[in-house]
């Protein structure tokens, strides 16, 4: 790989701490950095180049996943880091920056391939890269490349202010957009997993597909977030960005060898099919939730409005689920059921296919026995794991028929988001970021819901913490007379997923 500086806007942070140096760290073991690179971080902290070293150490002591102390390397590591005080809104500061990151491509013999990461809150987004462009630092004679955070834009309107005004200064395939779901590596699994399988490439349709089913629930509750997420909710935190990428990232039909741009065109293609919304006909196809008290993972959890930070009169949404339809020739007829959600029962990101047509029902002696459709059950995280639910003859009892389960689980530790997307952006592989198509076009499908909620014409349900969410959500799966898979509250020994994971592995 092609030598670089990397160049760390808000080094200082939450996310350089437990993300952004872990992930470089665990490059550099497995020898994935640049044949040679410096690292140049900034903040407004008055410090020297070997304290925030051992800042960058304290964090990969606590957050890295491999174990520094025992990694020979971790001195060079440091090593290659440096550190220069800047303020992002003082423009004769970049003069400043460029010279550090000159005389350290000089001193390592760099040539000008140079990374700009933006880890600052968004509003300083653009201002960054218009002193990027203006102090020189844009004017490299190798690649420049921007690498942004979430969120981008707070609705369709500021999305497409930012993005013309980035483009003054990076063009479209030098901004890479992070959207840290496409690092998931089950996420990138899901392309290899339907074209190089022959059984899943043909069934992967609406003859045989019933319907389709993402969820990511989560435990947590802010996080000392209040400001940000007040602002956001479960709309645009996760459901305009992650789940919309994971729909995409599902639905979309790739030819054998795509490359970055089939993969983009691809996924817009997805977008541009999905029915859009209108602002009256939101509360029939999408359910907003905010949690109340609970009992989240045996401890006792305060309701969303006691939390720090939030007003008692929030309307805020920390729920959501939403039945979707992409109407082209392979998905029309097949619902697409998205939820996402905080404090909820367990921590969960995974999709499941159910396959239409459940044959046990020719087999069965028993005619209140559930139909037991087959299944495919994609864990994206926490666990990483593949399982196909089947039918089998009940061997045990000679008669009848019982769900089986083909089951693989990734037994290795796989590197984390984080590393996958900063190493495809050394590489310039813009494959699992977010082009601008797909922001503006996810913000345009999303923008009618952020004025229903705005002006109320979308009921606010309340649910306990430690749940699956209100009791509406299984309503909006229920019209078409299917439940949600993970939902062991719903059929314990059918529908859960428990029983899949009660099967054993196949590493
Ligand atoms: N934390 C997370 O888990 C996630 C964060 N993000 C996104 O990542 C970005 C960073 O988030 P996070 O690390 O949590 O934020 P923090 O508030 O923890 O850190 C902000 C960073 O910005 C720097 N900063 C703030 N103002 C200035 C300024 N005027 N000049 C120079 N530096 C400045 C701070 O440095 P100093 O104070 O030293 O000047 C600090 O390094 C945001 O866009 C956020 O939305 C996205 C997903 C998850
Ligand atoms: O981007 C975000 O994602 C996290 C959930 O990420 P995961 O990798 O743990 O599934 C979410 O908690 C956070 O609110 C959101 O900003």
């Amino acid at each position: 790989m092609e030598p670089a500086t990397f160049v760390l806007f808000g080094s200082t942070g939450d996310l350089a701490k437990r993300k952004i140096f872990p992930a470089l760290f665990n490059l550099y073991i497995d020898g994935k950095m640049p044949s040679a690179f410096s690292i140049i971080g900034m903040g407004r902290k008055q410090i020297e180049h070997t304290e925030f070293q051992q800042t960058v150490r304290q964090s990969l002591e606590t957050f890295s996943r491999r174990e520094p102390s025992a990694a020979k390397q971790l001195d060079s590591f440091l090593q290659a880091i440096r550190y220069q005080v800047l303020d992002v809104t003082r423009s004769q500061d970049y003069k400043k920056l460029l010279e550090i990151v000159t005389d350290r491509e000089a001193e390592l013999n760099l040539p000008q391939n140079r990374m700009f990461y933006l880890s600052v809150a968004p509003e300083y987004f653009d201002t960054i890269a218009q002193n990027i462009k203006l102090s020189g630092l844009g004017d490299t004679t190798g690649w420049k490349r921007l690498v942004i955070e979430k969120p981008f834009g707070h609705d369709l309107a500021s999305a497409r202010e930012l993005n013309k005004r980035l483009s003054k200064a990076f063009a479209e395939d030098e901004v890479f957009r992070i959207d840290h779901y496409l690092g998931k590596t089950m996420v990138q699994n899901l392309e290899v997993l339907e074209i190089s399988n022959p059984v899943l490439h043909a069934l992967w349709n609406n003859r045989y597909i019933n319907n389709v089913q993402i969820t990511a629930s989560e435990t947590v509750g802010l996080e000392g977030r209040a400001e940000y997420y007040d602002q956001a909710g479960a709309i645009r935190d996760m459901f305009q960005n992650h789940m919309l990428q994971l729909l995409m990232m599902i639905a979309m039909h790739l030819p054998k060898g795509s490359k970055a741009e089939d993969i983009r065109n691809r996924k817009k293609r997805v977008l541009e099919a999905l029915r859009p919304l209108q602002k009256e006909e939101v509360a029939a196809s999408v359910v907003r939730g905010q949690y109340e008290v609970g009992t989240v993972n045996d401890k006792p959890v305060v309701s969303y409005i006691d939390e720090p930070g939030i007003d008692s009169s929030s309307q805020n949404d920390t729920f959501l689920a939403a039945r979707l339809w992409i109407d082209d020739t392979f998905w029309s007829e097949v619902p697409f059921y998205i939820r996402t959600g905080k404090r909820m029962k367990e921590k969960s990101t995974r999709i499941v296919i159910e396959f239409k047509d459940p044959m046990n029902k020719y087999y069965t002696q028993d005619p209140s026995e559930p139909e037991r459709p087959n299944l495919l059950v994609i864990e994206i995280s926490p666990e990483e794991r593949i399982t196909l639910q089947l039918n089998s003859k009940n061997v045990a009892k000679g008669e009848g028929v019982e769900p089986i389960q083909i089951d693989y689980k990734v037994a290795k530790e796989m590197p984390e988001a984080y590393e996958n997307l900063i190493y495809d952006a050394f590489r310039g592989d813009a494959s699992f970021f977010a082009h601008w198509d797909e922001v503006e076009l996810s913000w345009k499908f999303v923008q009618p819901i952020l004025e229903a909620f705005e002006e109320n014409l979308v009921p606010l349900y309340k649910y306990k913490s430690g749940s699956y969410g209100p009791a509406a959500s299984e309503g909006l799966v229920g019209q078409d007379g299917n439940t949600w898979w993970l939902d062991s509250e719903v059929e314990p020994a059918v529908k859960s997923g428990e029983n899949l994971k009660k099967q054993p592995v196949m590493a």
